[in-house]
């Protein structure tokens, strides 16, 4: 049984995959304190209460964050019995091309996105990813990833307003119905999602522009399917891309050994 793990700024997802579906996914917070034994003792008991009673045989592994690998790969030494596939470490081979600037590191989640992306919707598409950060990962016709956008998350964006401004409160990101707020909570959630979809959309056109060739947009990431309630922005959202993107670079790197 294959446990996938999906390391973001903000949280890590651990899901497990059967050869066919995915059995069960639990989300924690990122911690690169949590050591081996705490991950351990959080996802026994999560497979028991669920009454999963399967044997985890294989790792594979997304993070963003560098820091918390080591304490995931002891997870899998002593608990798994195995060692786990890293994307972005050299042994880890993708079944996609990478075309960027020589040196740059590009983000694990964002090669994941594209190799799932490429599985699932072919090639000339935008994958737009909702986490710490917005991304956008350009995937060229042959599935290669060739770029893209980095922006300022949502809820970071909202937290920045709160955390800058002394009489702006803590405020959930949600769609207004109209832009003119009538209070201040009202006025900063206009300015965050109709900005942000305006973002989204903007970002689009002009990729699609640079790029020259008819492109699909993909929405993931935990608020999707909000902005997709705004505008039809998105051609499809699919809110396990990252997590099948590992499975299949994981099935990828099996099938070559
Ligand atoms: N209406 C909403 N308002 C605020 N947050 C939301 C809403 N709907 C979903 N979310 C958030 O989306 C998040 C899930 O998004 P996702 O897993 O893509 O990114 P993340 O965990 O925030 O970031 P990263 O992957 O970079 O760690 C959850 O933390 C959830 O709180
Ligand atoms: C942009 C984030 C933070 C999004 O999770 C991540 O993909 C990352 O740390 N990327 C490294 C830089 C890059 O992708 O070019
Ligand atoms: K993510």
């Amino acid at each position: 049984m294959l446990l996938a793990i999906d390391c973001g700024n903000t949280n890590t997802v651990f899901s497990i995959w059967d050869g066919e579906k995915f059995l069960a996914t639990w989300r924690t917070s990122t911690e690169h304190q949590r050591t081996a034994d705490q991950y351990y003792v959080w996802i026994s008991s999560l497979m028991s209460l669920q009454k999963l009673d399967v044997r985890i045989t294989d790792v594979v592994i997304s993070s963003t964050v560098p820091r918390v690998v080591f304490n995931l790969r002891v997870l899998c030494n002593r608990y798994f019995d195995c060692r786990p596939l890293v994307v972005g470490k050299p042994e880890c081979r993708l079944p996609v091309g990478v075309r960027v600037d020589v040196g740059t590191q590009v983000g694990p989640d964002r090669l994941v996105n594209t190799v799932a992306g490429h599985a699932f919707y072919g090639g000339d598409l935008i994958v737009v990813d909702f986490g710490t950060a917005t991304t956008f990962d350009v995937v060229d016709h042959d599935g290669a990833y060739i770029g893209g956008v980095i922006a300022p998350g949502v809820n970071l964006s909202m937290e920045a307003l709160h955390m800058a401004a002394a009489a702006l409160p803590h405020v959930d990101i949600s769609r207004p119905d109209s832009v003119i707020g009538k209070n201040t909570v009202a006025c900063m959630q206009a300015g965050v999602f109709w900005g942000y979809l305006g973002l989204v959309n903007g970002i689009c056109t002009k990729i699609r522009a640079e790029h020259g060739r008819p492109m699909t947009v993909i929405g993931t990431g935990g608020l999707a399917p909000l902005f997709a309630s705004g505008d039809a922005i998105f051609d499809e959202i699919r809110d396990d891309l990252t997590m099948h993107g590992l499975r299949i670079i994981h099935e990828f790197n099996r099938n070559d050994e």
